[in-house]
């Protein structure tokens, strides 16, 4: 257990963003300091992906059996899958002092909120609606009509974006990456988290000279 507790780090936003994108070159800059929830979900791999390194790609009945146990944090239905956060490893990672980014769709970011409102909500934005559909589309990874059902669901996503902590627009990939690493330094140095570090280090104080 460490002194100050990690942050959770929500980045959420439509389907083809550039959440990933975002995410993975935040982790390559700094790879020790982050843990990366990875989610499980109903949705076949697409090709390249890893189990147990993207998803934790499970049948409808396992994740059933997930919600069941109330083993997630949080879970959505979206586009005819399910996505679901584990909540085993949230707990212990923000206790051992590392910061966890989620990175999900809008619901359950929402059910996030409800149940660790110390959270950092950030919504990434794209630059507008055509440029998320170009993305989507040179992904190359969904079909023409589930290319349609995601655009439908990112019209309403965007009109969430108002129940977030911050907004970034992703036009420019370096751009986002760093307005996100401000995001977090800000974070980090807000007085309530300050205050219980140095509590937790006097507290450590003291310990070390009883012991
Ligand atoms: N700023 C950007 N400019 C142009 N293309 C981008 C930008 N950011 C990401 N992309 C591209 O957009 C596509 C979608 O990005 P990515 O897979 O990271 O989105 P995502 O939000 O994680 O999607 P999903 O939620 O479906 O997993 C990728 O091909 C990526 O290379
Ligand atoms: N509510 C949750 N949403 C999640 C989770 N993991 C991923 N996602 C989001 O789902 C959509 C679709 O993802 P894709 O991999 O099929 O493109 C996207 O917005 C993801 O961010 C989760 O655990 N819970």
């Amino acid at each position: 257990m460490s002194d100050t507790k990690g942050l959770l780090i929500v980045l959420s936003g439509p389907s083809g963003v550039g959440k990933g994108t975002v995410r993975e070159a935040i982790f390559k800059e700094n790879p020790y300091h982050y843990v990366y929830s990875i989610s499980a979900t109903t949705r076949q791999m697409r090709e390249g992906e890893v189990d147990g390194v993207d998803y934790y790609f499970v049948s409808r009945e396992e994740f059933e059996g997930y919600i069941a146990d109330n083993t997630l944090l949080e879970y959505a239905e979206y586009v005819n899958n399910y996505y679901g956060t584990p909540l085993a490893m949230i707990q212990k990672t923000l206790d051992s002092g590392k910061d966890v980014f989620l990175e999900i769709e809008v619901q359950g970011a929402m059910k996030v909120r409800e149940k660790m409102p110390e959270g950092v909500f950030i919504f990434l934005a794209p630059p507008s609606l055509s440029e998320l559909e170009k993305r989507i589309t040179n992904r190359g990874t969904d079909s023409e009509s589930v290319i349609i059902e995601r655009m439908q669901k990112a019209r309403e996503e965007i009109d969430m974006m108002q129940h977030y902590d911050y907004v970034v627009i992703n036009e420019d990939v370096n751009r986002a990456v760093d307005q996100v690493n401000m995001i977090i330094q800000t974070e980090h140095l807000k007085v309530d988290r300050v205050v219980d570090k140095i509590k937790g280090q006097i507290h450590q104080y003291f310990q070390e000279e009883i012991d």
